[in-house]
């Protein structure tokens, strides 16, 4: 359960004041999510979300994240809109930790995506791209090629732990990754972590996006790889050539892709994998025993960094020409 943080009646009512948000009616920590805590409210007003910033948000990085919901919202995205305090600011801070409300997104997210799913993620996705544009704040992206191999620095010595072998395949990688990885395709602002938790349907409908937090400046292809790598796997490893096809003819209905970006898919899709796999990896070496969290498997995405290693062409990932 990610509530890494206690909030108390006191200081939250206190907390709330600050707002336009009506009396407090209840509050409950939210058990999902490895990231941030986060808590449910009913107010007499309306229900939000109450999120409090952990340790991988940059304090920096907030005017970013809330500025952008803010950006995609006012231009049709369905997304959290964050509340502003009654004297503007957007942030707060709530038992020590930097704090927002954020509205409440109705739906449910799909614990088995099928390939419409897919489809309709892919539409989001490149809706979402476009919406972005225009959007005066930047971020560069800080779990790219350089915040790998940081992540690995400290990973690398332990990973043989893991999995036998492991130091000289991630090794030989992320020499790979660098060398090869594209430049020059169109950039712009990606959410960088559309996983299935990360996208709200109602019945089968898709009724928004949420979880911006790791939203950053880089190519748009990398966040359709990121999706490729989330949506279109089976439990099981196998990679679904039907939601993979069905989720990009779902981007490029909206937002077609060059032929230099389709030729980069097979790289991005490796650095994708590589990126979670990296994450899952550190907290899984660091994370203590006990922590109300669960951990994520750094493996499955080590088994998918190996799928895309034997990709030649981005016509396997259901691609048609
Ligand atoms: N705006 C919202 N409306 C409704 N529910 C929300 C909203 N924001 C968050 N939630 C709920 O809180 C949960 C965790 O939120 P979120 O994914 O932002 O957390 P996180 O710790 O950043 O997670 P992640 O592991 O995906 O990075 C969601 O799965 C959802 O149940
Ligand atoms: N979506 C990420 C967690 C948040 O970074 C994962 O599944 O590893």
């Amino acid at each position: 359960m990610a509530v890494y943080t206690d909030i108390n009646e006191i200081d939250l009512k206190a907390f709330l004041a600050q707002y336009e948000a009506g009396e407090l009616l209840s509050y409950k920590g939210i058990a999902e999510g490895v990231e941030n805590s986060n808590f449910l409210l009913h107010t007499s007003k309306f229900p939000l979300i109450l999120t409090l910033y952990e340790k991988r948000v940059e304090k920096s990085d907030l005017p970013f994240f809330l500025g952008l919901m803010h950006h995609l919202s006012e231009r049709g995205l369905n997304c959290p809109l964050p509340l502003p305090r009654k004297d503007g600011e957007l942030l707060g801070e709530l038992s020590g930790r930097p704090a927002a409300l954020i509205s409440f997104l109705e739906g449910m997210w799909l614990r088995k995506p099928e390939a419409q799913h897919c489809r309709e993620v892919g539409a989001a996705l490149a809706k979402m791209h476009i919406a972005g544009e225009g959007f005066e704040l930047t971020r560069p992206n800080a779990l790219s090629l350089e915040g790998w191999q940081v992540l690995w620095a400290k990973s690398e010595a332990r990973a043989d732990e893991v999995e036998e072998g492991l130091e000289a395949e991630i090794g030989a990688e992320l020499d790979f990754l660098s060398i090869h990885w594209p430049k020059d395709l169109p950039a712009g602002v990606i959410h960088a972590d559309l996983f299935p938790d990360n996208v709200f349907f109602l019945g089968d409908t898709l009724s928004g996006l949420i979880d911006f937090y790791f939203a950053c400046n880089d190519l748009l292809v990398y966040d359709l790889s990121i999706c490729l790598n989330s949506w279109c796997f089976e439990k099981d490893g196998a990679y679904n050539i039907t939601k993979g096809k069905a989720m990009i003819e779902g981007y490029q209905s909206v937002r077609p892709l060059s032929a230099a970006e389709i030729e980069a898919l097979p790289i991005l899709c490796r650095g994708s994998a590589l990126r979670f796999f990296l994450t899952r990896l550190y907290d899984w070496l660091t994370t203590p025993a006990g922590a109300l969290v669960v951990k994520k498997d750094p493996l499955e995405y080590l088994k998918k960094l190996r799928f895309h290693r034997a990709v030649t062409n981005a016509s396997e990932y259901g691609l048609i020409a």
